[in-house]
C-alpha cells in the first residue's frame, strides 16, 4: 500500500493514578488504510483514541498528523484540522429529529470553512448525509426524534455525524457493538467507500470476525501496551496474543481458515 502518512503516534502513554491506561504505544497509518485496534476490555483502546483526539491529556509521547505535532491542541482544534471520531456510548439529542442532530457538525468551524460564505441548507446536507450512511429517504426515518431510534439507526447517526466534518482520519469507538450481523455487513460498504476516498480509519473493535473482513491491519493492545501490529491472520497467530485473549473471549478468536483469508 502507498497512500500518503496520515497519523504517527509515537510512545503515548497515559496514567490515571497507578493505572498505566496506555503505555508507550507507537503506530502509524496512511490514506486508504482502516486500522483496527483489539484487545480486551481494559486493555486502553478507548483511551487511546481519547489521547489521539485528545479527550485526554497525554503523560508522555508524541501524535502527528498530517506531519504536524497536535498532542499540545485542544480537541477542537484537532476536529478543524480532519480527525472525527464516533464514541462507544451514543448520546444523541434524544428530543431533536435525527437530521437535527447534525447540527452541530454541520455548523462546526471546519464544515463553515468548506462551505466559504455559501453555507447552503444545511438541512438538506443533513438529509443526504443520512441517506449515505442507510436512512432511507422515502421512509422518513431522519424525521423522527433520535430518542425513538434503534441501536442500528444510532449508530449510524453517530457516523454520518463524523463524516459531515469531512475529515481524513476517522476513529470509530465500537461502531458494530449492538448490532445485528445484517447491520453490520450493510455498515461495512460505507466503511469502504470511505476508505476508497482516500481517508484513514481507525476501528476499535470488539466484533473481531467482521473487523478482520475489511481491516487491512490490527493493533492488540493488552494493559496498555500495544503487543502485536500487522495483517490479521498473522497477528491471530501470535501466541502473545492468544495469551491476552485466554480467558477473556478466546471463543470468539477468528483464526485463519475461519473465513479469514491472507489475501
Ligand atoms: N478517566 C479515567 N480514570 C481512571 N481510569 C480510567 C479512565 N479511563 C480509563 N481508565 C482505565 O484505563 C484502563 C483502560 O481503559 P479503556 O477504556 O481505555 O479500555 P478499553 O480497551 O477501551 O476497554 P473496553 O474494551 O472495555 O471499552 C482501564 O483500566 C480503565 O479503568
Amino acid at each position: 500500500m502507498t497512500g500518503r502518512p496520515v497519523l504517527q503516534v509515537t510512545d503515548l502513554s497515559k496514567s490515571f493514578g497507578g493505572i498505566r491506561a496506555v503505555d508507550t504505544v507507537s503506530f502509524r497509518l496512511q490514506e486508504n488504510e482502516i486500522l483496527g485496534v483489539i484487545g480486551p476490555n481494559g486493555s486502553g483502546k478507548t483511551t487511546l483514541a481519547n489521547l489521539i483526539t485528545r479527550f485526554v491529556r497525554p503523560s508522555a509521547g508524541s501524535v502527528h498528523f498530517m506531519g504536524r505535532p497536535i498532542h499540545h491542541l485542544p480537541a477542537h482544534k484537532i476536529v478543524r484540522l480532519g480527525i472525527a471520531r464516533t464514541f462507544q456510548m451514543v448520546r444523541p439529542f434524544y428530543r431533536l429529529p435525527a437530521y437535527k442532530n447534525m447540527i452541530v457538525s454541520l455548523y462546526s468551524p471546519r464544515v463553515t470553512g468548506f462551505l466559504g460564505g455559501r453555507c447552503g441548507n444545511r438541512s438538506a446536507v443533513a438529509l443526504d448525509l443520512l441517506e449515505e450512511v442507510g436512512f432511507e429517504r422515502d421512509a422518513r426515518v431522519a424525521y423522527q426524534d433520535a430518542g425513538g431510534l434503534p441501536q442500528g439507526y444510532l449508530k449510524r447517526l453517530e457516523l454520518a455525524k463524523a463524516i459531515a466534518l469531512r475529515p481524513r482520519l476517522i476513529i470509530l469507538d465500537e461502531l458494530f457493538s449492538g448490532l445485528s450481523l445484517a447491520e453490520v455487513t450493510s455498515l461495512t460498504p460505507i466503511i469502504e467507500k470511505l476508505r476508497q476516498q482516500g481517508k484513514a480509519i481507525i476501528m476499535i473493535e470488539h466484533r473481531l470476525k467482521e473487523l478482520f473482513k475489511i481491516a487491512d491491519r490490527v493493533i492488540v493492545m493488552d494493559n496498555g501496551r500495544k503487543i502485536a501490529d500487522g495483517r490479521c491472520p498473522a497477528v491471530m497467530a501470535d501466541q502473545t496474543v492468544q495469551n491476552a485473549y485466554l480467558g477473556a473471549d478466546c471463543e470468539s478468536l477468528p483464526r485463519p481458515g475461519n473465513g479469514i483469508s491472507d489475501d
